[in-house]
């Protein structure tokens, strides 16, 4: 059971260095945040719910790897070499094709007017919820672009200047 806890940790000491380094492994993290948010406006199957879960958890992993393939990369080569190139355009070229069909079901099981303008006006009435809508854009924006680490310094920055 041990070993188990440490693996996991291990895991998920992996998953957070990524989400730290990685703009596009942030930027799948908040799609699957609002896919999940908006999937709740829609009457989808348990099958339906099942694939848009396993194409999230399938581009966030291939992210990953493509990450640890840059890495690898990077520490057994710091010049220009043309196998390097071809390797990670390959390995960045596996998250495309996994994307590219994720953007195609997302159209195919979100492209519905009339859930779209039941979820406008859901938001037009309720202006909370609008208000919450638009502090996560801007949150998950900020998230994406800056990542974890600038904001927290930036915000300990804040506060280091407050107390001087
Ligand atoms: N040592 C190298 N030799 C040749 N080409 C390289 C090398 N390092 C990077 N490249 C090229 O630059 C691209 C970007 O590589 P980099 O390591 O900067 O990844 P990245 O910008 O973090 O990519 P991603 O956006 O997929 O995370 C690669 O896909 C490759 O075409």
């Amino acid at each position: 059971m041990k070993k188990q806890i440490k693996s996991f940790r291990s895991a998920f000491r992996g998953f957070c260095f990524a989400v730290k380094s990685e703009s596009h492994m942030r930027f799948h993290l908040v799609a699957t945040f609002y896919v999940f948010v908006f999937g709740c406006f829609y009457d989808f199957s348990a099958a339906k719910w099942a694939l848009l879960a396993v194409l999230c958890a399938l581009i966030i992993a291939l992210e990953m790897v493509n990450t640890c393939v840059e890495k690898l990369c990077d520490l057994f080569c710091d010049r220009y070499d043309f196998s390097v190139k071809i390797i990670k355009d390959i390995a960045a070229a596996a998250v495309l094709a996994v994307s590219f069909s994720a953007v195609f079901t997302a159209v195919l099981f979100f492209l519905d007017f009339e859930v779209i303008g039941k979820i406008f006006l859901y938001f037009v009435n309720n202006p909370v919820m609008l208000v919450l809508l638009i502090l996560s854009a801007v949150i998950s924006a900020v998230f994406v672009c800056a990542g974890p680490v600038k904001v927290k310094n930036a915000i300990l920055g804040i506060k280091r200047k407050d107390k001087h």
